[in-house]
């Protein structure tokens, strides 16, 4: 892959659209500023994700040697003044927006630079930054497409679940994290502590989830679905009580991704627009 786009981390950056694509759904919108809105938090996500290779040299030197800047593909000059270029389209997109969208991406893109040169190394600051601007991305989508308050509950799952990965990869990248002097949960508590937390909210996440259809927010046709990205988190769940090592943390912050996807899923079956497409055809 370009590694220019790799750097973006391009099913991330995906991922975090569908946050403003599923917000549409939800509202029944077709606004133009839903297409707008997608391509600052695609633009924004992948700046974010560049900044944080820019600072994470050294680091990803160990954990993750493969990508872009450790393998020499990016020098780390290119790679800041891409990321800068980027916050800044970002930014002015989300000015075009209005006020409080343009307000929500200056003040995440900044958050995402602190983050990525400072709050990453403290003992779960880093991961509730990291899960704030996931929900932030639903609260972005809610204000675009006027539904606030849905979003601002979508927001709080997508923070449970972020939550729980942040922290079960944290575990994946203790190594790395440890030479270069980070603070993470699981260097400063161990790996069985950071496990049991990480199942805590992959469980208090999922067990309660269906609560979004009692609230009237999603249709019936969004709990067969959910089940079936429950069962993913539990066994994710499960899985890191069972074994707390390098290689079970991998694999469960994979499941746990592949679960979220699940869930976007629900999500989309259980909207206004899509319940009303398949109604219609029955
Ligand atoms: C049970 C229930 C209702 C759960 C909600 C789960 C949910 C909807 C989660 C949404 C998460 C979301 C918006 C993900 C977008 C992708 C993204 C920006 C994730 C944040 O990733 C940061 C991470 O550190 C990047 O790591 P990696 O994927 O390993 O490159
Ligand atoms: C609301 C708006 C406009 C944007 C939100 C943007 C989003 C969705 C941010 C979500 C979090 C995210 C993907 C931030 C980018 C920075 C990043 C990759 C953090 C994780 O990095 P590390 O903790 O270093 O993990 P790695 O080991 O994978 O590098
Ligand atoms: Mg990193």
């Amino acid at each position: 892959m370009n590694p220019y786009l790799e750097i973006l981390r391009p099913v991330n950056a995906l991922m975090a659209v569908i946050t403003i694509i599923l917000m549409a759904l939800i509202a029944g919108s077709s606004d133009p500023s839903v297409i707008v809105a997608s391509a600052v938090v695609f633009i924004a996500t992948g700046a974010g994700n560049a900044v944080n290779d820019y600072f994470d040299h050294e680091i990803d030197a160990v954990n993750r040697p493969s990508r872009p800047i450790p393998s020499g593909r990016i020098s780390r000059r290119a790679a800041g003044i891409y990321s800068a270029a980027l916050f800044f389209t970002a930014s002015l997109l989300g000015l075009y927006l209005g006020t409080i969208p343009g307000l929500i991406v200056v003040s995440s893109s900044l958050l995402m630079v602190y983050y990525a040169w400072s709050l990453k190394k403290k003992c779960l600051v880093g991961n509730v930054t990291i899960s704030f601007l996931t929900g932030l991305s639903f609260v972005f989508g809610g204000v675009v497409v006027g539904e606030v308050a849905t979003s601002i509950y979508l927001g709080f799952y997508a923070f449970l679940m972020t939550m729980a990965r942040e922290i079960v990869k944290d575990m994946e990248d203790v190594r790395g994290d440890r030479l270069n002097g980070a603070s993470t949960l699981p260097i400063k508590y161990g790996m069985r502590v950071s496990g049991i937390l990480a199942a805590v909210f992959m469980f208090s996440a999922s067990l309660t989830s269906p609560v979004l259809y009692f609230m009237g927010i999603f249709s019936a046709l969004y709990l067969p679905v959910l089940m079936a990205a429950i069962a993913v988190f539990l066994r994710a769940a499960l899985m890191i009580l069972r074994e707390q090592d390098v290689e079970t943390a991998s694999r469960v912050s994979r499941l746990i991704k592949t679960g979220m996807a699940v869930t976007f899923m629900a999500f989309a079956a259980g909207s206004r627009t899509l319940t009303g497409i398949l109604m219609g055809l029955i």
